[in-house]
């Protein structure tokens, strides 16, 4: 993984005395290393990841695919630093060379991680899963099924046959079901995952929570309130980028633009009389000054780029590292 120093032994040194330095020493028994998320699109993976952190860094809805991108989510501990991969759901229908990217994006975490956090809606199971599953097992890396949404699942009976069942279908090394919503049984989880970590210094300052630029982190809420608002394809034909993010007296001025692939597109969000982009910039704004810590001056702008989703050139200028 891009982000994984390489295991040289200056490097090693230079981080342990970069954690020394800032009064943070760590005992020669602390753990460190990769955690991907991974399962198909909709699970609540990042849910999770945003439960573990207790802090949002990934943006959710109730739409399949929302995540698009490679994040890190970083939880330090005394014992341990676990370096979490929120990943894109893994799907089928991978035609448009957006849908390749975020499959890619994806494949690529799991291939490199330490240990795999396979996500399952608990009580289901489909041939997306067992797709996920299928590529897991390729890595021969250890897996933990975490069985999710588990407070929808009434009379709590009915997971028993359920866990009977998915233990058979790979040799997990636990079965952790939970409630990131409901931030149920999610304490045992850190714990889990560390002892199935090397033994290393950290890999990140101790108060670094992402490894995403506020920029993306922008962008991605703009993005988010889209998403939540947009019915049925919208969301998945638009992206946002960044063209200013500067501080000025006090506040931060930021400048997205939201791309869409067709015209027709552009006054669907920005809605009768502006009203649907003025709703989307006003609680992007709030969510974005609680984030920064300050007040912001937010302007979006909705322009056209025919099929950009489907153009990995366009892909690529918009940021979806291919
Ligand atoms: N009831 C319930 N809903 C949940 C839980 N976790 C996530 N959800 C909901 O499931 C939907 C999808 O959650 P996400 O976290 O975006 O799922 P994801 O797996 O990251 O989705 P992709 O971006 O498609 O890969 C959202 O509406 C969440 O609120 C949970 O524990 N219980």
């Amino acid at each position: 993984m891009s982000e994984q120093p390489p295991e040289s032994p200056e490097l090693d040194d230079a981080n342990e005395s970069d954690a020394s330095a800032e009064g943070h020493d760590v005992p020669g028994t602390y753990r460190c290393g990769f955690a991907a998320i991974v399962g198909r699109p909709n699970v609540g993976k990042s849910t999770l990841l945003n439960a573990l952190l207790r802090r949002k860094v990934s943006i959710v809805s109730p739409k399949p695919q929302t995540t698009r991108h490679r994040i890190l989510g970083i939880l330090t501990r005394p014992e341990e630093q676990i370096i979490f991969v929120d990943t894109p759901g893994i799907h089928s229908t991978a035609r448009r060379a957006m849908n390749r990217h975020m499959n890619r994006a994806a494949l690529s975490s799991l291939a490199d991680a330490d240990i795999n956090l396979f996500v399952v809606e608990a009580l289901t199971w489909t041939d997306e899963d067992q797709r996920v599953l299928d590529a897991l097992k390729q890595q021969k890396r250890p897996i933990i099924l975490v069985l999710s949404k588990v407070d929808k699942v009434t009379p709590r009976e009915r997971l028993l046959p359920y866990i009977t069942e998915m233990s058979r279908r790979a040799e997990f090394v636990e079965v952790v079901p939970l409630s990131a919503l409901k931030n149920s049984n999610l304490e045992q989880l850190p714990s889990i995952i560390a002892r199935h970590l090397p033994v290393s210094p950290p890999h990140f300052p101790p108060d670094q929570v992402t490894d995403r630029s506020p920029e993306f982190q922008a962008a991605e809420i703009v993005r988010e309130k889209l998403t939540l608002r947009l019915r049925q394809e919208l969301p998945y034909g638009l992206t946002v980028a960044i063209e200013q993010f500067k501080e000025e007296d006090g506040r931060l001025l930021v400048n997205a633009v939201i791309w869409v692939e067709r015209t027709g597109q552009k006054a669907i969000v920005i809605g009768q009389g502006g009203e649907q982009l003025k709703e989307v910039g006003r609680s992007a704004r709030i969510e974005m000054s609680n984030l920064f810590g300050q007040p912001v001056h937010l302007e979006l702008w909705v322009k056209v780029k025919e099929n950009w989703s489907d153009n990995e050139m366009a892909l690529k200028q918009l940021g979806y590292e291919m």
